[in-house]
């Protein structure tokens, strides 16, 4: 596996430290990155490399999937990351981090392949991706790549921009539009399940099920991210992307050998089976709601104030239900109901 540069914007951000570290971790011990890779974290925050590189050894501990408990690994795991302040609208920042990855790149004399992972709000996308291209960062001679997660957009003509705007920087198969709900073996086996289990394929037809549940229930609360929860909403959050995923990946009729080109086709025919929502319909086929602090199993439940001027803070913790019909499977209407819960 070739070197590169992992270019984390978002480094002391609540997903870098429960999903990403975690991740890379999960990675290293099982041998699948490269002898000699590097990753630069970037905050607006001033931290030490060392300061740094202990927050990641705590999110291990707390978030890791395999317990971190070989002093070693962890060690040789975070020798690896370095911090670097930077301000995302900040022009000279670019220049500057250009510089540090330079160097690594030096060190470790690997070529200049860059993966840009970009764990930030989605306002701060494009300009991000606009200073990748400003600052000579994107056009060393080796590959780079961008990943991106969610909200894609806040509607079809914002998300269409968003594409046009980073298709000015990373070619198409540059960019990784990321989900990480696919990532979940649950998910990964729904095909295997399909594919394979002789009584669910005898069960899934419209004579046997008439409406089919999806659930998010979370024990995870809104937490510190109160301001990003209050800004961009659960139907962005979680719906329009993990649950919606959930649903292609367990209704989508994959062959054996699917291709990248196969598997979008195929997502898009039941995207576009799912019978659209109309706004009268809104009422009936919609349930928002918003939890406040209280009691769950027994323990006290806090929604964690930051210290923001949002008069709705106090009203956070989201529960979401929608109701769609989807014309495509097995011949039949089905009723999908989504619902999210955080507790
Ligand atoms: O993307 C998100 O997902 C998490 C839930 O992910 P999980 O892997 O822990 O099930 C959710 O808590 C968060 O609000 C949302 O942004």
């Amino acid at each position: 596996m070739e070197a590169f540069t992992f270019v984390l914007f978002g480094a002391t951000g609540d997903l870098a430290k429960r999903k990403i570290y975690p991740a890379l971790y999960n990675l290293f011990i099982d041998h699948k990155l490269p002898q000699s890779f590097s990753v630069i974290g970037l905050g607006r925050r001033e931290l030490t490399n060392e300061a740094f590189q202990a927050n990641i050894e705590h999110s291990l501990h707390e978030f890791s999937r395999r317990e971190a408990n070989d002093p070693n690994s962890i060690q040789n795991f975070l020798r690896a990351f370095s911090y670097c302040v930077l301000d995302v609208g900040h022009k000279e920042d670019y220049y500057k981090l250009l510089k540090l990855i330079e160097t690594k790149e030096e060190e470790l004399q690997s070529e200049p392949n860059r993966m840009f992972y970009l764990s930030v709000g989605p306002e701060f996308f494009e300009t991000i991706t606009a200073n990748i291209h400003e600052s000579g960062l994107g056009s060393a001679n080796g590959w780079k790549r961008l990943v991106i997660e969610k909200p894609f957009g806040h509607d079809l003509q914002s998300a269409r921009d968003l594409n046009t705007n980073l298709k000015q920087v990373f070619t198409e198969d540059e960019i990784f539009r990321i989900d990480h709900y696919l990532g979940k073996p649950m998910v990964q086996k729904l095909v295997d399940l399909q594919l394979n289990n002789p009584v669910l394929k005898a069960v899934l037809d419209n004579r046997h099920i008439a409406n089919v549940q999806i659930t998010a229930n979370e024990i995870v609360g809104v937490e510190e991210r109160a301001g990003y929860y209050d800004h961009v909403g659960a139907v962005r959050d979680m719906f329009q992307n993990h649950m919606l995923q959930v649903l292609m990946m367990l209704t989508i009729n994959f062959p054996n050998n699917s291709t990248t080109e196969n598997v979008r086709f195929k997502k898009k025919l039941v995207m576009e089976s799912l019978e659209l929502l109309h706004k009268e319909d809104v009422r009936t086929n919609v349930v928002r709601g918003q939890y406040e602090a209280g009691m769950i199993q027994g323990k006290p439940v806090l929604v964690i104030l930051l210290n923001l001027t949002l008069p709705l803070l106090h009203k956070m913790i989201p529960l979401l239900q929608l109701s769609y019909k989807l014309t495509i499977i097995f011949g039949a209407v089905f009723l999908f109901t989504f619902v999210q819960v955080k507790e």
